[in-house]
């Protein structure tokens, strides 16, 4: 059962790294560097942790991280599973089950993306103010575990109006502006056709992935609060003049990766002085 299966994976993590757990972060293709940041690291690979699978795509190492930034303990997940690689959303979502049996609070979701509304160009920084899910399916599809959050889950504002302002707040005190955008999800692997660029477009999209939308839905199932922080790797099909590969997606992620990396720290820095930073109820029980 999968209420068992992360709280099993969240009691190997409190052993190894013991204590609150004040934010989460999902680290996307490429910004895996990201967890240079934290100090005292305490480094788990998924294949020491029950119940994890093995990532596979290049720029997703697979290991969690635990360590400090600031005042606040920080579990960075370096390495993330896509719906494209063959596994279920059950799957693709367990880290953030695992968050939530750990007790933490928040999760800060990034993702490489191609850019499609006009402003949004390679090496933007893009808030995600909300999303299509455009994968066909819903991580809370099957019989639902009320110990894990409701049936008929509400959508209304999946990525907090309180972390976006934050977010804005502290790219202004680094000397940017932070857009927002919606993220359309689509299913992957292949990359967009330019009619499908165009249609997402239509529809209202501003930034497209193949992630992101199954772990925001269950983080908010789960009832963490979420900040989704991606930046564009790439002009969408159609509008890029070259033809899109992974290697540039990395490498735009790698070049950009620096100036997310201080937006992220300086946003956990200022989580760090709230109240409820860090109150996980650990050791958690395993029916
Ligand atoms: O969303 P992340 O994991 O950052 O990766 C993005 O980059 C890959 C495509 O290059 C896809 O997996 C897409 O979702
Ligand atoms: O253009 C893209 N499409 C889908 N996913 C992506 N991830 C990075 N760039 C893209």
């Amino acid at each position: 059962m999968l209420y068992t299966r992360a709280s099993e994976a969240a009691n190997v993590i409190a052993g190894r790294a013991p204590g609150p757990i004040g934010a989460g972060v999902v680290l996307g293709s490429g910004l895996g560097g990201l967890a240079d940041r934290l100090s005292d690291p305490v480094a788990m690979p998924y294949a020491e942790l029950p119940h994890f699978p093995m990532t596979t795509v290049a720029g997703h190492p697979g290991r969690l991280l635990i360590g400090g930034i600031g005042g606040l303990r920080v579990a960075m997940f370096q390495g993330r599973f896509h719906h494209y690689e063959g596994h279920d959303l059950e799957c693709v979502t367990f880290p953030i089950r695992v968050l939530h049996r750990l007790g933490v609070p928040r999760v800060i979701l990034t993702a490489a993306t191609g850019g499609i509304r006009d402003d949004l160009g390679p090496g933007s920084i893009v808030c995600l103010s909300d999303h299509l899910n455009l994968m066909g399916v819903s991580p809370l599809r099957g019989r639902n575990d009320d110990r894990l959050g409701p049936r008929f889950l509400d959508l209304s504002e999946v990525y907090s109006s309180r972390l976006r302002s934050l977010a804005r707040e502290e790219a202004a005190r680094l000397g940017f502006v932070l857009p927002e955008g919606v993220y359309a999800c689509m299913p992957g692997p292949n990359y967009e056709t330019p009619a499908e660029i165009r249609m997402l477009r239509a529809l209202g999209a501003d930034v497209v992935g193949m992630s992101t939308v199954p772990e925001a839905i269950v983080a908010r199932h789960s009832g963490l609060e979420v900040l989704g922080l991606v930046i564009v790797t790439n002009w969408a099909a159609g509008i890029s003049p070259a033809p899109l590969s992974h290697a540039e997606v990395i490498e735009a992620s790698l070049a950009v990766g620096g100036r997310l990396a201080d937006l992220i720290d300086a946003v956990l820095r200022r989580l760090s002085t709230e109240p409820d930073a860090g109150r996980s109820p650990v050791p958690v029980p395993v029916p």
